[in-house]
């Protein structure tokens, strides 16, 4: 039997409960938000679409107890409305959340994955899982996983192939120091110095693509949903089925001392083994400045506690 927990259900996390719903991902749904007339509200939305499927999930609400036995928790509390202008203005908010929550979930004496979705993604994960006291391999971030897609796209885009022709990896910080490590990408097994079905691939033009794709859905929304909510629930399902899929999540990475993008192996333990690349030096430089500005940001975390005190 799988049970997921879903924390916060604003645009992120209830269409990810409509998505694990639909696909059937999910004997047991836990949806928890501050606002009881919003879970009541998205409960019984889902309860009414389930009538249309074949199975019929329980959805719980409100319930933290209900969490001790659950094999995922995603956590996607915020406001999401304080980023369009600045990517890491949820830093104050989501330090609060992100105590009441974890307060919360380690009591109800849960022992599973954490895939944390909420904003700044590293620094938040990290300060997560302190909070929490779990082994750093269980809590993990969605990190850089859609710049990494973007970046996909925009090279398939480019040289009219399907982005499933593309591999390798943006590390760092999600919305921040990304770190596009062209040493890792592959189309078809070429490296981008070679011409690629016959068109020749700027870097920096694909570069501003890929960050393109973020701006025009920011633009027309103001937030960002499905992207983020299909690969929370990749992950969700790798963790489930023990996949072992290689994705560049926010993870501790003890060579960089923190949490960072970086890739590796997803599984029901969590994170397992860790991709290491031989990247360019200059790459190697940039995840450094990147775990350095998230180091700042956990930093800052832990001086709202002590000033909290
Ligand atoms: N990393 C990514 O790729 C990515 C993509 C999209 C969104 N996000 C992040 O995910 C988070 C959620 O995004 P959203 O668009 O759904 O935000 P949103 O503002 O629409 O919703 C956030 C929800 O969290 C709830 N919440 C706030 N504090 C809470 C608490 N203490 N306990 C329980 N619930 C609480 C709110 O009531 C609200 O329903 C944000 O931090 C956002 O920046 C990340």
């Amino acid at each position: 039997m799988s049970k997921i927990g879903i924390i916060g259900l604003g645009h992120v996390g209830r269409l990810l409960a409509h998505q694990l719903l639909v696909t059937g991902m999910g004997d047991e749904l836990v949806l928890i938000d501050r606002d009881d007339q919003l879970a009541l509200a998205v409960q019984t939305d889902l309860r009414d679409a389930a009538v249309a499927l074949a199975g019929h999930p329980k959805i719980i609400i409100q319930d933290y107890a209900a969490l001790r036995d659950a094999q995922v928790i995603v956590v996607a509390v915020g406001k999401s409305s304080l980023i369009a202008d600045q990517p890491m203005a949820e830093l104050v908010f989501n330090h609060d959340a992100i105590k009441q929550v974890a307060t919360q979930v380690k009591t109800s004496g849960f022992t599973g994955v954490v895939l944390n979705l909420s904003n700044p993604n590293e620094a938040v994960t990290a300060y997560l899982q302190q909070q929490l006291l779990l082994p750093p391999k269980q809590v993990l971030g969605i990190g850089t996983v859609l710049e990494t897609a973007r970046l996909h796209r925009a090279i398939a885009t480019a040289a009219k192939l399907a982005p499933a022709s593309v591999s390798g990896f943006v590390y760092g910080q999600h919305d921040g120091q990304q770190v596009f490590a062209w040493s890792t990408v592959r189309v078809n097994g070429q490296s981008l110095d070679q011409t690629i079905n016959g068109h020749h691939l700027d870097h920096q033009q694909l570069k501003i693509n890929a960050d393109l794709d973020n701006w025009y859905t920011l633009q027309g929304l103001g937030y960002n949903a499905s992207a983020a909510c299909t690969w929370a629930a990749r992950i969700v399902r790798a963790i489930l089925t023990d996949e072992q899929l290689a994705l560049p999540v926010a993870i501790f990475q003890p060579q960089y001392e923190g949490y960072v993008s970086f890739p590796a192996l997803i599984g029901r333990q969590g994170i397992g083994n860790l991709l290491l690349l031989n990247l360019y030096p200059v790459e190697q430089a940039g995840i450094k400045t990147a775990a350095a500005t998230i180091g700042q940001q956990v930093a800052a975390l832990q001086r709202m506690d002590e000033n909290n005190d």
